[in-house]
């Protein structure tokens, strides 16, 4: 069955339907990752972006049950060159085109995403629109140009949690599986701030020693002081940091009273706490290959990306200091605050996917955490 995707600049691709049928529209960008789709596909930060894979083939390990990263996929549509229709892992249950018909999620395939990517890395990333149902190129440019984009929008209440729970899932051994931190003791209490959570930033923190509360992304500061944590983590989450107001008012009453860590919105929302501003990338770093320069231990790490905004390092008062940046294109990666116990970093130290260099950070927020206890 035929499908379309159409940009608002008019540039449009004919492929193939795959996943379910349909019309969407988002923010067209593309994730250079070779592996580890059913992460992306379940990352709540691709929340209002359609996501082009620039590996040619996709789907060749299948899909299981495991290795979401929350309750479902977020994102709005899904490109590749070449969907592999058969799967073949010990771990795989379904074909990758089962699981998007499954969760509803509209593809496209068989285009050229070499073309795609080029055109977005020279033009930057815009809102595009995927159809199986209308196949009209002018009518489908014409929606497009209607569509809505991300800046400006408050997609945080997309994707938070309805409630507070409490997890003790640790972190994935092969032959093992998760590890269950029930009944283990633990010794930092952390509130976890849902602005679209990724699952592995928590069996990260159970691991890590934390005895960890999510919380919806509206908790007022007040709620979680109440709670008496050792530590507030923020998380990542989709869109704009700009818009997400009541985030910021509240992480500017945390500063100071409890350490803050941070991890890509929740880096943004900080800084933008801190005094700073963001603004929007060209076409934004996603993938797992990102190099990062952290200038504390002097030494580069390969980073797993997924971000469209970035922090302005001119933005940034004097008690702020960049601690990392990225080799590619100098844009800031990490900061801290001078004075108070708070530090941040734009990339995913969580992986999933992607390489492990940066799990020190997690290291670093227990650090922290206990350097304030005493
Ligand atoms: N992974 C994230 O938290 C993404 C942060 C933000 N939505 C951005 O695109 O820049």
């Amino acid at each position: 069955m035929k499908a379309i995707l159409a940009l608002a600049d008019g540039k449009v691709f004919e492929g193939k339907a795959f996943g379910a049928i349909g019309e969407v529209s988002g923010e067209v960008v593309f994730n250079t990752s070779m592996t580890g789709y059913q992460e992306i596909l379940t990352d709540p930060s691709y929340c209002g972006e359609i996501v082009t894979m620039t590996y040619p083939q996709i789907g060749n390990y299948g899909i299981n049950k495991e290795d979401v990263e929350s309750c479902k996929p977020f994102l709005s549509g899904f490109i590749v060159k070449e969907s592999c229709p058969f799967p073949s892992n010990f771990r795989s249950e379904m074909s990758l085109d089962a699981y998007l018909k499954e969760n509803n999620v509209v593809g496209i395939e068989g285009i050229d995403t070499r073309a795609l990517v080029r055109h977005i890395r020279t033009k930057g990333a815009q809102v595009g629109i995927i159809s199986s149902v209308d196949t009209d190129p002018q009518s489908l440019i014409e929606k497009a140009k209607q569509a809505p984009g991300l800046v400006g929008r408050d997609l945080v209440k997309k994707v938070t949690c309805d409630s507070a729970y409490e997890t003790s899932e640790g972190v994935w051994t092969l032959g093992e599986g998760y590890a269950d931190a029930t009944g283990k003791e633990r010794n930092y209490k952390v509130v976890a701030y849902d602005f679209g959570i990724k699952r592995n930033i928590l069996r990260n923190l159970v691991s890590a020693g934390c005895d960890v509360t999510v919380v919806p992304a509206s908790t007022s500061a007040e709620d979680v002081l109440v709670m008496n944590p050792d530590g507030v983590f923020l998380s990542n989450g989709p869109g704009d940091p700009e818009p997400i107001k009541y985030a910021q008012e509240n992480i500017a009453k945390l500063l100071g009273k409890v350490p803050l860590f941070g991890i890509c919105l929740g880096h943004q929302l900080m800084s933008i706490a801190f005094g700073g501003k963001t603004y929007k990338l060209k076409f934004g770093h996603r993938g797992g290959n990102q190099p990062v320069l952290d200038y504390q231990r002097q030494q580069v790490e390969i980073t797993s990306q997924n971000h469209g905004f970035a922090v302005d390092s001119d933005s940034l008062g004097d008690h702020v200091e960049v601690t990392h940046i990225n080799l590619n294109d100098n844009t800031v990666e990490g900061v801290r605050h001078t004075e108070y116990p708070a530090f941040s970093v734009q990339y995913h130290p969580e992986a999933s996917p992607g390489p492990h260099d940066a799990q020190y950070l997690f290291a670093r927020f227990i650090e922290l955490m206990a350097n304030h206890k005493n």
